[in-house]
């Protein structure tokens, strides 16, 4: 499990450390840290250390110190380094120390911005070190004069000293401009800014480097299952399991208008490991999904018994739309888990229970908060991607599973998690039905014991109010990782996705015995 902290929280765990006079040994470490990062990334790339250049932008703060005195230990290692103060001063010690290691210093005003990033962009490595955690906005002046031009001529590598400047370190929010790093050095610990979007965008490879404060942390403002926490969880049928303990899924999808909805959710939910999937929509529509899916029931009457539901993708029309009301009421009554997606999320309740998992895209959290009054647009939530996940989970009071090239999960109790396995070209026409319906398969497995204090989540530290987000945040590392395989760095439709997610479970269930 990787945990993310807010850069106040990190203060905070520095504190006693910085009060019992330790700043400049946690700034050493950082700096080390930060220059073993540049030196292997050099070797990832066949690149001899010596007589390569680097040039490191540095800030006033100490985020600009550590950047320094990274440098400096680079100019000692055979690098030809230069330093751009982007605020005319700089950490003094740090400053100095690069100064004695030989490098040569730029002074950024008002009249070189274009002429210094033109010198840049053609060294090596570019460090980012003008910024970190004690950042109120983002860049402006010559600074942001610098940043775009040097975006502009794509420096080869952007190494991120902490957080990339403009990166908000504790909501993921972005002060433009910024410039996108390949690799983002956290030190003590990530910062949650950098698993939401659009920050994450911006950091390229995260590497969280310890400086001796980690102990102190707190609990994590955000966190993302690793595969192995994915693997530790997952569903695994025992010997005397029969269809109906695996979990029975209860599917209200489709519509004549958008038939292939119910067909990939159906499909997908049968790949991923339900015991039984139940379909309940008209007639036509329910021909195409089993001649997809022959293995699932159509249910024309009274639906047999489910454990969990999926609603809503593709979902339309009058006939359909009252479906789902309906079983949305008997789902609320039963206490039963329910997926609810795209057409009816606009059927919710005003408060949903808190093992209801709610799948917005932007544009349908934005429509989902205006019901509550807040009114946002889609652009809204898309730069302020964990602020809104949160206020939307704290407003309906279900799991709120906001969909994106990082997909964040909030629970009703605050926790969130963070899962960013897929790649964009997933981003095509039936991704989120796939994802649905792998949802639906997990939300109809999990109901029946996978909650509880002997389950596999509370095995893995799982509080019970976090379990039902964590469930989500497998479903989205799953379909993540199945889109990513599909893809294999090309294009690839709906349906290569829900065909590679047997082989993703299959791989998960290796890692376990391993
Ligand atoms: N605590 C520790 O000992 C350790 C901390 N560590 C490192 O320190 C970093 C935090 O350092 P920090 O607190 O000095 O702040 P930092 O991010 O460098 O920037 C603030 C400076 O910039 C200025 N400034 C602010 N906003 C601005 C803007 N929009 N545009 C322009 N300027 C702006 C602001 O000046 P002001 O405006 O307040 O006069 C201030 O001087 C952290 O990310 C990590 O890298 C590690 O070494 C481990 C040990
Ligand atoms: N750029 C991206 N990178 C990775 N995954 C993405 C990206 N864009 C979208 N996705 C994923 O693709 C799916 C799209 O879902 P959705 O917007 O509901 O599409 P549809 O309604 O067409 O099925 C989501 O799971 C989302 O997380
Ligand atoms: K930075």
């Amino acid at each position: 499990m990787i945990s993310a902290f807010t850069g106040t929280q990190i203060r905070a765990a520095e504190q006693p450390l910085l009060d019992a006079g330790e700043g400049a040994v946690l700034m050493q470490r950082a700096a080390h840290g930060l220059a073993n990062a540049v030196v292997n990334e050099l070797r990832s790339e066949g690149r001899r250390l010596y007589g390569s250049s680097v040039t490191v932008l540095a800030g006033k703060g100490n985020n600009g110190g550590d950047g320094l005195f990274a440098a400096a230990i680079l100019a000692r290692r055979g690098m030809r380094t230069t330093a751009v103060l982007t605020a005319g001063s700089a950490h003094p010690g740090a400053l100095g120390a690069f100064g004695a290691a030989g490098g040569r210093i730029h002074v950024l005003d008002e009249n070189n911005a274009e002429e210094l990033a033109v010198l840049i962009a053609g060294d090596d490595v570019v460090i980012d070190a003008i910024l970190g955690t004690g950042a109120r906005g983002g860049l402006g002046g010559p600074a942001a004069e610098l940043i775009v031009a040097l975006q502009e001529l794509k420096p080869k590598v952007v190494v991120a000293c902490d957080v990339p400047s403009g990166v908000d370190a504790d909501t993921g929010e972005v002060h433009w401009p910024v410039l996108t790093a390949r690799l983002t050095v956290a030190f003590g610990a990530v910062k949650a800014g950098l698993m939401a979007d659009p920050g994450e965008g911006c950091a390229g490879r995260v590497l969280p480097v310890p400086i001796g404060m980690e102990d102190s942390l707190p609990l994590p403002a955000l966190r993302r299952l690793s595969v192995r926490d994915v693997a530790a969880v997952l569903p695994n049928p025992g010997r005397r399991v029969h269809k109906y303990t695996r979990g029975v899924l209860g599917i209200v999808a489709g519509s004549e208008r958008y038939t292939g909805a119910a067909a990939l959710s159906v499909e997908a939910a049968s790949v991923a490991g339900a015991g039984m999937v139940r379909y309940l929509g008209p007639e036509t529509v329910a021909r195409q999904v089993l001649e997809r899916t022959p293995e699932a029931i159509w249910e024309p009457g009274e639906p047999g018994r489910v454990q969990a539901w999926l609603l809503g993708p593709g979902l339309n029309g009058t006939e359909q739309l009252q479906r789902a009301r309906d079983v949305l009421a008997a789902a609320s009554a039963a206490g039963q888990p329910a997926v609810v997606d795209a057409g009816a999320l606009e059927l919710l309740p005003e408060r949903c229970p808190p093992h209801w998992i709610l799948t917005p895209h932007a544009g349908e959290l934005a429509a989902l908060l205006g019901r509550g009054e807040v009114c946002v647009t889609r652009e809204d939530v898309e730069s302020r991607t964990l602020h809104f996940v949160r206020l939307a989970a704290e407003h309906t009071g279900a799991v709120v599973l906001l969909k994106g090239a990082t997909t964040l999960i909030a629970s009703p109790s605050g926790a969130v998690f963070s899962q960013s396995e897929g790649c964009p070209w997933m981003s095509t026409a039936g991704s989120g039905d796939v994802l649905g319906g792998i949802l639906g398969a997990l939300a109809a497995t999990y109901a029946e014991s996978g909650m509880d204090d002997d389950g596999p989540f509370a095995a893995q530290g799982i509080e019970p109010a976090e379990r039902w987000a964590a469930a989500a945040a497998v479903g989205a590392s799953i379909h993540g990782m199945a889109g990513s395989a599909a893809s294999a760095g090309g294009p690839l439709t709906a349906s290569d996705i829900v065909r590679a997610v047997p082989g993703v479970y299959r791989a998960l269930m290796e890692h376990r015995t391993r």
